[in-house]
């Protein structure tokens, strides 16, 4: 064989050396041939070298191909990420099983955050949603312990109906105008505003003014709309910035996508690093300001006089209102510990990344999930009037909503929500690492170390589970609705062939959104109000049908377009 020869004397020579070397790190790099057999027995969509599925993501929305990949190849599955086989499981059962088994999310989940993080990385892994071990499980506590609980969930419900009756007022002013009103920025603005009272007992400023702009909030909370806003758009796939891909295709050079994303950054990853470090920068305030309220009040007890948090202006600070900051509160959980368990107490580090991560998921997922809830009644004027027809009855002659109406007297408001975040989720799937090796049947073995990624958004819009699964149908989530008996529990609807585990906007398991109490009072409460008082209807600026994204969150992409007019 003269060919093989004439190869094998080349390589021998110092070009020819570097060019086998090339030549195998680079077929390692982009191929893995191991991990491709490794997943061979997976079905899945045909990944490119290198590239993996990520031109189909960009070309699709990676909510838009996950679903369609899952329903092509079936219950079980791979897409690449880049170079990383995620398996993607699209059974209900499965899925059960594997979100409780599994509490840790993906090191290399972590690691396409930290690429956008910069300076902020630190803050970044403190957060609950990437800590892992005990530090996550002592910041998820905290969560738990503010917003879980019914007292304190029922504590904040004053909170929301303050923001809600200065969102309303602004509403009042709009309708006036006949202008198109975006539902969904200012759905944010409100819905940061009532974070801001529920966590921190400050007021932002928000959703002053009444014009039909996106956002109306100036000053700090304009920066911090706008620093939320900044930071959730750079997490979509085609406003990232370049090291993501870089990143995902070339993951073992991680270190230096890490450094040259930190001293090198590209445009979209100044704005991700400025809005990060925006809302950083607000959450080390907001502690510090608490830090010192406490010395102000030890001071003022030492010396005889009264102290604490007394719902005045502080200079340089946040205006308090309701009285500050509850005992009961998260920060106070935060900074004393859950009910005073001094091993419960968070670090600096540790506040500074949960109060991030409280402020970016309440004010993005409640907000979309809310203004698509009112597009849906728009485009469904008899789930609209059947919805006015309840919070009318329950409102009528000036009764006021209380944490008990909330909870006990709005079954079609609550069944509207549901469905809306059946349809469309602000998570659309999970992602967990398995840390050891998975059996998923029919021969197909996960290896330690993957990224399972439950394909949430697929069992909600599956037809043998759900009849006719794009049709809006709050009342799948009654007991008149569902199919085969059964009703509905405050969480888990039986609707959807009676398994429980098929409507799961909130993920499950361990790792299963510790705010979904909180942003199912919120949206109730503004639904409720809302329509207790206003009629929307679609603007013609709306463009049809509906554009969703995905990036960190699932939500609308260009606004919620409306036109609000006072009811008669
Ligand atoms: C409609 C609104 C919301 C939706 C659809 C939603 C959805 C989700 C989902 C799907 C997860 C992942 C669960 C899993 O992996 O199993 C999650 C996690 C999380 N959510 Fe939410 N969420 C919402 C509102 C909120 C609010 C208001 C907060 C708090 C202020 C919050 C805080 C969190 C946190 C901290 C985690 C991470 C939990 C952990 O890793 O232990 N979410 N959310």
């Amino acid at each position: 064989m003269p060919g093989l020869g004439a190869l094998l004397a080349f390589i021998q020579t110092p070009l020819g050396a570097v060019w086998l070397i090339c030549t195998l790190v680079i077929t390692w790099l982009g191929w893995y041939p191991l991990r491709r057999y490794a997943f061979r027995k997976f079905p899945g969509p045909f990944g490119l070298p290198f590239l993996g599925n990520l031109p189909q993501i960009a070309a699709m929305d990676t909510t838009a191909f996950l679903t369609s990949s899952a329903v092509k190849y079936g219950p079980v599955c791979k897409v690449w990420f880049g170079t990383r086989p995620w398996v993607l499981i699209n059974d209900p059962e499965l899925i059960r099983r594997h979100s409780f088994r599994w509490p840790a999310r993906p090191a290399n989940f972590a690691s396409y955050f930290h690429v956008m993080t910069g300076e902020n990385r630190a803050i970044d892994r403190a957060g609950v949603v990437l800590a892992e071990g005990e530090a996550w499980r002592r910041t998820r506590r905290v969560f738990e312990a503010s917003i879980i609980h019914p007292a304190s969930l029922a504590a904040h419900v004053p909170a929301m109906l303050r923001c809600l009756g200065r969102f309303t007022a602004r509403l009042d002013r709009h309708a006036g105008s006949a202008q198109p009103l975006d539902v969904a920025a200012a759905l944010g603005d409100l819905m940061l505003a009532a974070m801001g009272q529920i966590a921190y007992g400050v007021d932002f400023g928000c959703e002053e003014g009444a014009d039909s702009s996106a956002s109306n909030s100036s000053g700090v909370a304009g920066e911090l709309v706008a620093a939320l806003r900044d930071l959730f758009e750079t997490m979509r796939m085609e406003n990232a910035t370049a090291y993501l891909p870089l990143q995902l295709m070339f993951p073992a050079l991680e270190p230096l996508w890490l450094w040259a994303a930190h001293h090198m950054p590209d445009a979209k990853q100044t704005k991700a690093m400025r809005a990060r470090s925006k809302v950083a920068e607000v959450s080390r305030l907001l502690m510090e300001q608490w830090q010192a309220n406490k010395a102000a009040a030890v001071a003022a007890a030492a010396s005889g006089g009264a102290g604490g948090a007394d719902g005045g202006d502080r200079a340089g600070g946040f205006k308090e209102v309701g009285g500050g900051i509850s005992s009961s509160s998260f920060m106070a959980a935060m900074m004393e510990g859950r009910r005073g368990a001094v091993e419960d107490r968070l670090s600096d580090i540790e506040v500074i990344g949960q109060g991030f991560t409280f402020l970016a998921a309440g004010y993005e997922t409640t907000s979309a999930a809310t203004s698509l809830a009112l597009f849906l009644l728009a485009t469904h004027p008899e789930a609209a009037a059947r919805l006015a027809a309840e919070v009318d009855a329950v409102l009528g002659g000036g009764r006021e909503l209380t944490a008990e109406l909330l909870a006990e007297k709005l079954p079609y408001t609550e069944a509207v929500i549901k469905e809306t975040l059946r349809l469309h989720p602000g998570i659309t799937f999970l992602v967990r690492e398995a840390t050891e090796d998975v059996d998923l049947g029919a021969g197909r073995v996960v290896p330690r170390g993957s990224t399972l990624c439950m394909a949430t958004h697929a069992v909600m819009h599956d037809p043998d589970i759900w009849p006719e699964p794009e049709a809006f149908r709050p009342e799948r989530f009654l007991p008149e609705g569902s199919a085969g008996g059964g009703g509905s529990s405050s969480l888990w609807p039986t609707a959807g062939g009676n398994n429980p585990h098929v409507w799961a906007p909130f993920g499950m398991g361990t790792r299963m959104c510790v705010g979904h109490k909180l942003a199912m009072m919120a949206s109730k409460a503004t639904l409720v109000s809302l329509c207790q008082r206003f009629s929307f209807a679609l603007h013609p600026k709306q463009p049809l049908p509906l554009k969703l994204k995905t990036g960190l969150t699932y939500g609308p992409a260009d606004g919620v377009w409306m036109t609000v007019t006072r009811r008669g």
